[in-house]
Parts: C-alpha cells; structure tokens; sequence
C-alpha cells in the first residue's frame, strides 16, 4: 500500500507512483504495467505533465485565475445558479460552503464548488443550453479546451488499461466514455475556506468518486487517503507540473472489481493557512452504460451518479440509513 514518510509536524504524507505522460503516449510497456499495478494497488498516481501534445499545465495559470473570480461572485449570483436549479440536476451551477456534511462526525464541509458540465459544454450533438453566469461563458476557449484535454488523457489511459488488463480490443473501457454522448462528466472547480481542524467547518467528507477517473489539481495540501493496513489518513502533495489521477467507483465496478475506487477526504492541513483551490475533471461514463454492482444488480451509470450524488448532499443522519455512508466510502459490497 502506501508508503509514508513523516512530514512536518508530525503529518504522514503518502509516498504516489509517478508515470510519464510521454511514455504513456509512446504505448511504453513498463509504464503500461506500471499503470495497472498502480490503479489495483492504490487507485492513485501522478501523471507527469512532461509532453507537449497534452496541454493541461499551460492553463493552469489561467483557470486559477478564473477560479478566483468565479467565487468572488456574490452570494446572491451564486444562489441564483445554485446545482439543484440549474441545467440537468447536480452536473452544473454552484454549491455554497458549509451546506453539506465535512470530514469529520458531526461538522460541515468546508468548501464551494461549481460544476461545468462537459456534454452541455462541449458536444455539439448533445447541446442543451448552458445557464451559467457570464463569467462562465467569457472563458469558453479556456475551458473547452482544458476539459477536451483532460478527456482525451482520460481515454488514453483507458485505452492502456485496456490493453494491460489483456482485452484484445484496446478500446475496452474506453468505450463507455466516448465523447459528445450524453454522460455526466464534469470540470468541477472548488474553493476552499482557511479552517482549521478545530473549527466547526471540516474540508470534505470521506468518500470514494463516482465516476471513472478523476483527474485533479490543487493549489495546496489537504487531500488524504486511507491506508487501510495503518487505519491512517495521510496527506498527498500537490506537484507542481503532475495531474493526480484516480480511479472511482464506476472503473472500479467495470473492471469486475480490479481496479480499486480510492477512499479520500479534504482535511486542514496544519501547515496551510491560505485558501486551497482544486481544478477537477470528473470523468464518468456515457448515461446509458449498464454497470453491474457486486450482488448482480444493474444500474445505468445516470442511476448510479444519481444515488450517490444525492447521499453527498443528505444531513448525516440520511447517510446513516440503507447502508448510504457505506456507499459514499465506497464499500459496495
Ligand atoms: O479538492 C480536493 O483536493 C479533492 C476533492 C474531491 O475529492 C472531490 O471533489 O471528489
Ligand atoms: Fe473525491
């Protein structure tokens, strides 16, 4: 599992594989079975950004800029686009801080978000208007050309999972996240508040993602995974030119249980006092996928973003009930 080593004040920080884009694009076989060994073991890797064709670390500059203004908006805009209201529900507009459980019993999270959706945005077969703030609009090149990016790298480590899984069809998993169908992944960017571990906001509920893969950058610490052999949560640094990427509970469900959906949380880190902003392509599968949970049942992957999107947004003791909070921690069986 992870190795650790003991950072400053007495914080573990997980130890992450790191592959090379350049070598993922290249079909590098070592990579490639590095790849799969990470995704099994963990669920977490960084992604060097070190090949021009990928052009993911160039915007970061901008879209944090953006990110910055997008949550200077007032409470009244954000209200106004709030995710329950706007577009297909829980794909786009803003959530607001405190509003939703947070990383420890009994207290709030700590962060805003804003949801893009990336059918609505990018496909051109698959066009309902986007109600978003004009901000929003006024960074189209950006954003469009940040989510088709991150989608494309998504694919290729589809498709090279595909082949170390030994599928003879390379397009495998890749498959069920072709672009411009109907699916509900997202660029979801959030923001933060400066908080501490005794303060009545805590950073993000422990949870496994629902989607597929999760392709992330954050300005600051705070992120932790579960290693479950130590029963301890250990923080993952942000690298300053690597994507961190993760597989979620959707891959994990179509690769029969293989590759493992990762357990993390957002908590303070003790030696960050400044707001932490993260840039996050949520790939998820086209709407209409049909994933087999572990007792033999079918969902369509909508159904399934559905119910645990929904178990994010219920008070803790709607968690509890049904076996919800298992399901937000990814135990599905
Ligand atoms: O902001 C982060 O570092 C992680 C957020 C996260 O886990 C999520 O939005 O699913
Ligand atoms: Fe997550």
């Amino acid at each position: 599992m992870f190795n650790y080593t003991l950072g400053a004040m007495d914080t573990f920080e997980a130890s992450i594989g790191t592959l090379s884009c350049n070598k993922l694009l290249e079909g590098d076989s070592g990579t490639t079975s590095r790849l799969l060994q990470l995704c099994k073991d963990d669920g977490f890797l960084y992604l060097q950004l070190d090949d021009p064709r990928i052009e993911i670390d160039t915007l970061w500059k901008d879209l944090e800029d953006f990110t910055i203004s997008l949550f200077s908006l007032t409470e009244e805009e954000k209200t106004q686009y709030h995710f329950t209201q706007t577009g297909r529900p829980s794909t786009s507009g803003f959530k607001l801080a405190g509003k939703e459980t947070g990383a420890v019993k009994g207290k709030k999270d700590a962060y805003e978000i804003y949801l893009i959706p990336y059918n609505e945005w990018m496909a051109t077969e698959y066009q309902l208007p986007l109600v978003c703030p004009e901000l929003v609009q006024r960074h189209r090149s950006l954003l469009s050309t940040y989510m088709r990016n991150c989608h494309e790298l998504g694919l290729l480590i589809l498709e090279r999972l595909s082949t170390a899984m030994g599928y003879e069809d390379t397009s495998e998993l890749g498959q069920h996240h072709q672009s411009g169908v109907a699916s509900t992944s997202s660029l979801s960017l959030l923001k933060y508040l400066v908080h501490r571990s005794d303060g009545p906001n805590i950073g993000h509920v422990p949870h496994t993602d629902i989607g597929s893969l999760t392709l992330l950058h954050t300005t600051q610490s705070g992120l932790q995974v579960f290693d479950a052999p130590t029963k301890s949560w250990m923080f993952v640094k942000p690298q300053n030119n690597s994507l961190l990427i993760n597989v979620g509970d959707s891959l994990h469900l179509l690769s029969g249980g293989l590759l493992k959906s990762s357990l993390h949380r957002v908590y303070p880190h003790p030696d960050v006092q400044a707001n932490k902003y993260s840039c996050i392509y949520f790939m998820r599968p086209i709407e209409d996928t049909s994933i087999t949970m572990p007792d033999g049942s079918i969902l369509t992957s909508s159904e399934w973003h559905n119910r645990k999107f929904g178990l994010f947004a219920a008070s803790e003791p709607q968690q509890a009930k049904d076996g919800g909070k298992g399901i937000l921690l990814g135990q599905l069986y």
